[in-house]
């Protein structure tokens, strides 16, 4: 089954909200963690466990687990595998993106079956050129897995390279090399990444996720500042499933199972999202 169809089944049954897993060294601290790789795995663990049967999908930032070297990705490949036994979708919040050939060693490490880094979506940056790309494309067509390609990120300093180009865009360009790559009728495995921070670009820059069949990630919420409001005004008539990612305001909460619990419910009640059947922010 592809990872668009499981997807939206996952969002179907506990709502587009998406947490995100990052163990900042002041989280741990704040947590009485060690900020060691043993600290990040019982951190992880936690999240997870806070989040199971609570949400569809969660978002490891490799960048956390990587700055404890082989050991952090070590802890990173056990909560991919938990993830997996949990039954709550993984995107690997990798940005990987570099030269065709060298896009093939990314692609066999985080969306190729028995890597002990595959997670069920990678995000990638189309920075080197969006057919660049196609190994990992390739990849998660064949195994079943999603991408999610930057297009306009949730930092305000990506607008002087996303926005350039005017009417023809770069962030248009990359929106419509995504959607050529989700034909059929069925959900697309082809996502975005669209910060929920970036104001009126959406409509600004002509993006066109009415006609977008794919999933988008939407970073930017709770600690970046945007809200429901934003939420809903950028992603106004959008047909695909938007899921907003929340890391650091959730993480928070921790370390009690029972207190995460409750921020990820005060999250999905304050962005409208409790209940939510998915598909599309109307
Ligand atoms: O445009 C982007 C792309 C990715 N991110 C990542 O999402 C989380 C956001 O964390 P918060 O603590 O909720 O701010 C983090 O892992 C970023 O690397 C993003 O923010 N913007």
């Amino acid at each position: 089954m592809t990872f668009g169809i499981r997807l939206a089944d996952a969002v179907g049954r506990f709502g587009t909200l998406c947490v995100g897993i990052d163990p900042h060294p002041a989280l741990l601290a704040a947590w009485g963690l060690p900020d060691t790789p043993d600290g990040i795995d019982r951190f992880s663990a936690t999240v997870l466990e806070a989040v199971t049967g609570h949400v569809a999908v969660i978002k490891p930032q490799v960048a956390l687990f990587e700055r404890h070297g082989s050991r952090g990705m070590a802890a990173l490949e056990r909560l991919l595998a938990r993830g997996t036994e949990s039954g709550v979708l993984t995107i690997a919040d990798a940005k990987r993106g570099d030269i065709g050939s060298t896009m093939a060693g990314y692609a066999d490490a985080w969306l190729r079956d028995g890597s002990a880094l595959a997670a069920d979506a990678l995000t990638l940056s189309p920075y080197l050129g969006f057919e660049s790309l196609r190994p990992a494309l390739t990849a998660a067509r064949e195994t079943g897995r999603g991408v999610f390609v930057l297009a306009l990120t949730s930092n305000p300093e990506g607008a002087s390279v996303q926005h350039a180009g005017g009417e023809n865009s770069v962030a248009r360009r990359i929106v419509q090399a995504a959607a050529a790559e989700n034909d059929g009728g069925v959900p697309g495995s082809v996502g975005l990444v669209i910060g929920a921070t970036t104001g009126p670009a959406v409509r600004e820059l002509g993006l066109d996720l009415a006609g977008f069949n794919g999933p988008i990630l939407a970073p930017g919420v709770g600690a970046q500042g945007a809200g429901r409001g934003e939420l809903e005004s950028t992603f106004a008539g959008t047909s695909g499933v938007v899921l907003p990612n929340s890391s650091r305001e959730i993480l928070s909460a921790g370390p009690a199972v029972a207190a995460l619990r409750a921020a990820v419910a005060a999250t999905q009640r304050s962005l409208g999202l409790a209940g939510d059947a998915g598909p599309g922010m109307d």
